[in-house]
């Protein structure tokens, strides 16, 4: 015990078991909702999920998975993979980025911060360039945000702004870019009213160009660096607009693979490269997929490409993206302070623990699940396995992505007796929803739960206990609804494909030959989320959860 009277140390739980071992598998993007020809995860074949939830309602039940349950804004705000984990792993509600930023905008807080500050210093000689998602899904970045940073910017003294567009269609609808862009184009032009020289100077697919994650494929963050930096792209046009319609004519073409493009003037010059005495502010909170940019904005030391030319910036981060790293070192407005999770707690009280995705989805049950922390607690108690995602396709190709594999680690961690916790994602859900691609996606369930059933098998054979659970919703539901819940319509009649996460609440199973008798859910907390998890997990491993903890989902009845 510290000196604050601050301990580690967890009290036993008055009548669970320790020694168990416990599997955890998240599956990504795998919500409940009605069974149609649209849910992927109804049409699959899911025996080992199907058999889960016939333990309803003492071993399966609901668990929020979007809105304020995770920390976002509004009830309107579907899950995502950062705040599900973050919630998962925490076990307690935390103001997300989302929210951070909204309130700092409303008050005004954001510009008297020392990030603001900083990156300030450039606007009297240099450009304001930012660089960021451009919709308004809420899951890295919202359009409303950007709009008031351009205003509050301008009316701090910005006279020279760049804005680097990524498009989106991964969090909103395919096809959604140009309005977007349009929006952006009629705010910038209004600030050139005023006499500030205003301008989108580079684009590209979200995918394709900049927000790669985890190190998955460098090559997209380079992409971006060429046009955005250097100004340099295979596709040069005189209007943001225009870019994005001509590109999205292409066949196959969609927002969230659209090719970098630079916009140039009157005499094919770039209109904004990143220079010497410029500002950049990378505007998304969300952080997975702003480590790889911040890095290469930001570190001297740098060989993951050849950036050719690498301009003397002030940088900021919307949000600081990695904790522990400090990157980026300025940043706008500060992240939820993620403190105290259920990993780093178990780990002080002996849990041995085994962490395991493939690399999209790897940082989801490590840096996420500790609360956006890179490394180890303690490297002698934990290891966590990463392995390589496919790279340079789009998940349809190969919707089975790599389930088997990670079940088989997940697998061979739980039979060597070096564990106690063996924590795993399974993309598939997700990655493929997000393509759009109905069959796909019906493929990539089927894989997810036979990864599930190796999992299941290996728990039965050592005695120990499985949870089994979401992080959002995805898979289920794969088309646009009007409010009375029907397919919605385009103007020629055809469905909207969704390839966005949904809002609906995900699973959650107990069960294995180690779970102690007398152990069900509870039902006396209907409202439960993902942040109830936590303490439910710790329970299981024989402890009790700490005092600010959301309740456990568990009683254990005589
Ligand atoms: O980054 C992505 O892939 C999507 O915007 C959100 O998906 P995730 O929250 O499941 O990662
Ligand atoms: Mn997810
Ligand atoms: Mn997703």
């Amino acid at each position: 015990m510290g000196s604050s009277g601050f301990s580690w140390k967890l009290a036993d739980h008055p009548k669970l078991p320790k020694g168990k071992t416990i599997a955890m598998v998240v599956l990504d993007g795998w919500g409940e909702a009605k069974p149609d020809q649209y849910n992927c995860i109804h049409i699959a074949q899911t025996p080992t999920m199907d058999s889960l939830k016939e333990g309803a309602p003492e071993k399966w039940r609901l668990v929020r998975a979007h809105g304020t349950a995770v920390g976002l804004p509004t009830e309107d705000d579907m899950g995502n993979s950062e705040v599900g984990h973050n919630a998962l792993g925490a076990g307690r509600i935390f103001a997300q980025g989302a929210k951070l930023v909204d309130l700092a905008l409303a008050s005004g807080k954001i510009y008297d911060g020392e990030g603001f500050n900083y990156i300030k210093e450039s606007f009297k000689t240099g450009t304001l360039h930012l660089i960021g998602l451009l919709s308004d899904g809420g899951v890295h970045s919202r359009l409303d945000q950007v709009q008031l940073l351009l205003k509050g910017s301008a009316e701090r003294g910005a006279k020279r702004i760049r804005v680097h567009i990524l498009t989106d269609g991964r969090d909103v609808l395919d096809g959604s870019s140009v309005g977007f862009v349009e929006t952006l184009e009629n705010d910038l032009a209004d600030l050139r009213a005023k006499g500030i020289d205003a301008q989108i100077a580079s684009g590209g697919g979200r995918m394709y160009v900049t927000m790669d994650r985890y190190e998955n494929d460098w090559e997209v963050v380079k992409r971006g660096w060429d046009a955005q930096v250097l100004g340099e792209a295979p596709h040069k046009f005189k209007s943001a607009v225009e870019a994005v319609k001509k590109l999205r004519q292409e066949p196959k073409a969609n927002d969230q693979y659209l090719p970098p493009f630079v916009i140039v003037d009157d005499n094919g010059k770039p209109v904004g490269p990143i220079v010497d005495g410029d500002a950049v502010v990378t505007f998304n909170f969300r952080a997975d997929r702003m480590v790889m940019i911040a890095k290469s904005l930001e570190y001297e030391d740098f060989d993951k490409f050849d950036r050719v030319r690498v301009p003397k910036i002030r940088y900021a981060g919307m949000l600081q993206y990695d904790g522990e790293l400090k990157l980026p070192s300025r940043y706008l407005v500060s992240p939820p302070e993620i403190e105290r999770t259920s990993g780093e707690y178990l780990v002080y009280n002996g849990v041995r623990t085994f962490a395991c995705s493939e690399t999209v989805k790897f940082g989801h049950v490590t840096f996420f699940w500790n609360g956006n922390r890179s490394g180890y607690f303690n490297p002698e108690m934990e290891e966590y396995v990463e392995i390589p995602s496919d790279s340079g396709i789009t998940f349809n190709v190969n919707p089975k992505m790599k389930a088997l594999e990670i079940a088989v680690k997940a697998r061979d961690a739980i039979l060597s007796g070096k564990f106690d916790q063996v924590r795993v994602n399974l993309p598939n859900g997700d990655m493929v929803g997000h393509t759009g691609d109905i069959e796909a996606t019906i493929v990539a369930c089927k894989a997810a739960d036979e990864a599930v059933k190796m999992i299941l098998d290996a728990v039965e054979q050592v005695g120990g206990i499985y949870v089994v659970t979401a992080d959002h919703g995805n898979a289920e539901d794969m088309v646009k609804r009007n409010k009375s819940g029907q397919p919605q319509l385009d103007k020629n009649g055809n469905i909207q494909i969704l390839t966005s996460h949904t809002l609906e609440p995900v699973p959650i199973a107990i069960g294995g030959p180690g779970l102690a008798p007398g152990v069900r859910f509870r039902s006396d907390v209907p409202a439960g989320g993902l942040a109830n998890v936590a303490a439910t997990v710790m329970n299981l491993h024989g402890f009790e959860a700490p005092g600010d903890y959301e309740p456990t989902l568990i009683e254990v009845v005589d």
